[in-house]
């Protein structure tokens, strides 16, 4: 049985549709990439997911099992916008936010200095939030949102704001939890940490889903029109072959657009004609290219 299910879930503001008909299933250990441009409706559906605000139609199941008393204790959740008070010191407040999840005040310390120390950062435990650098208040609200070990955890852009070495510190603790078997909703703008991290997604475009599935089965129904071709010497003519569209002189080679994929044959051919190929890959759309298609021309 998946941990979360969505079932044709539906909010509406008033007359306006917030997130219309979404359905989607989370497994155990798995990292699902939720998408989508600005007002799409991905917060909407993570706070509904969350037991914050209800739906309008459709059901959430956990486990099976609509909303019920002391879910909170197997969720967590890192928000956008900063979810901890400034002017409290960190202990406090994560031992605090772990015993209203259901963990004893001696499991939930115990719980926050490991994660602390893993960080690296073991003296914030008596640091009020305010003292710390943006990229750090992360660090801590990510900490809030595991530290009861939850079941299902949301994160919601949880690597805004973080230099690339605590990119990687929290990448790999996000694969991690996936491996102990937490399933994870995973939003973000960045498509390079989806396509790193997730193998299902869901692209939200105006409240209605666009693109769901499998990332490698969503990329080959679009067409391949790129080419990557490496050469010792130079390729003549390239542009005169029919179907080629653009040709991009790169580093070691070039970097060509083509309509149909038998362009790509007659350019390795010519190529093997005239010069020796080191490098020759039609390349697949990458997520973002995906992303900028389907949804790219009308973001809010
Ligand atoms: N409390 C509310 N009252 C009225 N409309 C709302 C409310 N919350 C969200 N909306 C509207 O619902 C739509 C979806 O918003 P939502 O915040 O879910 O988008 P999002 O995908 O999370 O966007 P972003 O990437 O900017 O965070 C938007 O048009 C938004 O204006």
């Amino acid at each position: 049985m998946e941990p979360l299910k969505l079932v044709n879930v539906v909010k509406q503001y008033g007359d306006k549709t917030a997130v219309n008909q979404i359905s989607l299933e989370v497994g155990r250990g798995e990292i699902y990439g939720l998408l989508g441009a600005n007002g799409a409706g991905k917060t909407t559906t993570m706070r509904m997911v969350l037991g914050l605000i209800y739906p309008d139609g459709g059901e959430i199941l956990y486990n099976g099992k609509p909303y019920h008393a002391g879910l909170q204790q197997i969720m967590g959740y890192l928000p956008e916008e900063r979810g901890l008070y400034p002017k409290i010191k960190v202990s406090e407040q994560i031992v605090y936010l772990a015993r209203l999840r259901g963990m004893s005040q001696q499991d939930a310390d115990k719980s926050l200095r490991y994660w602390l120390e893993r960080f690296d950062v073991p003296e914030y435990y008596d640091k009020r939030i305010e003292e710390l650098s943006k990229g750090n208040q992360q660090k801590m609200g990510f900490i809030a949102a595991i530290v009861h070990k939850p079941q299902i955890v949301i994160l919601d852009e949880a690597f805004s704001g973080l230099d690339p070495v605590n990119v990687e510190l929290l990448k790999a603790t996000v694969k991690e939890l996936r491996d102990e078997g937490t399933s994870i909703l995973f939003s973000t703008h960045r498509m390079e940490h989806v396509e790193e991290l997730c193998q299902r997604i869901t692209i939200l475009h105006k409240s209605n889903t666009v693109v769901q599935g499998n990332i490698r089965d969503i990329k080959s129904r679009y067409p391949r029109e790129e080419v990557l071709l490496h050469t010792i010497g130079d390729v003549s003519g390239l542009d005169a072959i029919p179907g080629v569209t653009a040709v991009e002189r790169i580093d070691r080679g070039y970097h060509i657009r083509i309509a149909a994929p038998e362009t790509a044959q007659a350019i390795l051919q010519k190529a093997m004609q005239e010069t020796t190929v080191e490098r020759f890959e039609i390349k697949e759309p990458t997520l973002n290219q995906i992303f900028i298609q389907e949804v790219g021309d009308s973001h809010e």
